[in-house]
């Protein structure tokens, strides 16, 4: 089963003053696999909030379906949203509760009995313990959304969705986010979130969709997703840094670095790294050092949304 499926979503904001009504949603199809950690890119203003905010129920649709964990958004409001727990991106808490107040409020608005409400325990994932009763104005920007964290996680949801979690974090704070990531995930949460980093997409997530003006322009593995260019790069020191002139082979791009290195991309489907070797050998370059490439996320991601 998939956690989550999205049909046909459409969402049209209402023409504001002199501006005329945004489509920001034109028909999104999603499937989110159970357990997975799923990572939602696109340029800024593809969408992806719209989406998000749908699937937390902030937002309307205009059209299409919205299954969470199986429970229709129309047909089944309550279950559909007890299914999902939403960290959003500011950090907006209300000065007058401490963490413990914040997430027993949290529980109780989603209707979680007291004897089944696990605020220790959050409250030690989230690393908050000794800071239970402080008032959350006396707590620090990394505190802030380590509760906003927490506060998804009251109603152990089955989909936990996070939203630029680590815009703007130091290395602990991500590092710690993280840990808490995979091991809510190793319990059998299904994680969806949204990052600019694709570096850290391509560490963390097993799946990715690519939104680029509110539709789903690719969705796969990030495994399959990275082979999908074969695109690699050769990156050759000459031992002196001699001009040379190359006979390139079709499909085959070279550029002279500042530092006199001499860097080659190719298609490892249309050219080997043996051809480019033995070319530069041939044109009298005497090799000191060569170095190759992969394509990454970044590449794949422009690659998609160049349009
Ligand atoms: N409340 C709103 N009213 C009108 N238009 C909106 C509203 N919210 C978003 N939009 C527009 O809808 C489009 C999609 O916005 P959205 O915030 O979903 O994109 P995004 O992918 O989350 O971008 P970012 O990465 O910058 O957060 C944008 O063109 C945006 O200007």
């Amino acid at each position: 089963m998939n956690a989550i499926e999205i049909r046909g979503l459409r969402k049209t904001y209402a023409a504001q003053g002199n501006q005329a009504p945004k489509d920001a949603l034109n028909g999104v199809d999603l499937d989110i696999p159970q357990g997975s950690i799923f990572g939602l890119l696109g340029p800024n203003g593809a969408g992806k909030s719209t989406l998000i905010n749908i699937l937390a129920g902030l937002v309307l649709k205009t059209q299409g379906q919205v299954k969470i964990w199986g429970f229709d958004q129309d047909s089944n409001p309550r279950q559909s949203r007890a299914s999902i727990g939403v960290m959003p991106q500011e950090l907006h808490l209300d000065p007058f509760f401490s963490p413990r107040g914040a997430l027993e409020m949290q529980a109780g608005l989603y209707g979680v009995a007291r004897g089944d409400r696990q605020t220790d325990t959050i409250l030690q994932l989230i690393g908050l313990s000794d800071k239970a009763d402080a008032h959350a104005r006396s707590l620090s920007g990394g505190m802030r959304r380590r509760l906003l964290l927490g506060k998804a996680l009251v109603h152990n949801p089955h989909v936990l969705v996070l939203d630029e979690p680590t815009a703007g974090v130091d290395i602990e704070l991500r590092n710690m986010l993280w840990a808490n990531v995979r091991k809510l995930n190793a319990q059998g949460m299904t994680i969806i979130l949204t990052t600019h980093y694709l570096e850290e997409a391509q560490e963390m997530c097993d799946e990715i969709a690519i939104i680029n003006h509110g539709a789903v322009v690719v969705q796969d593995t990030t495994q399959n997703l990275l082979g999908r260019l074969d695109s690699k790069t050769l990156v050759i020191q000459p031992q002196s840094p001699q001009i040379h002139e190359f006979e390139l082979p079709t499909g085959v791009q070279f550029d002279r670095a500042d530092d006199g290195t001499l860097v080659f991309s190719y298609r490892r489907g249309q050219t080997s790294a043996e051809d480019i070797l033995g070319m530069v050998r041939d044109a009298g370059v005497r090799i000191a050092d060569v170095k190759t490439q992969e394509a990454d996320l970044e590449d794949v991601f422009l690659d998609l949304t160049r349009a």
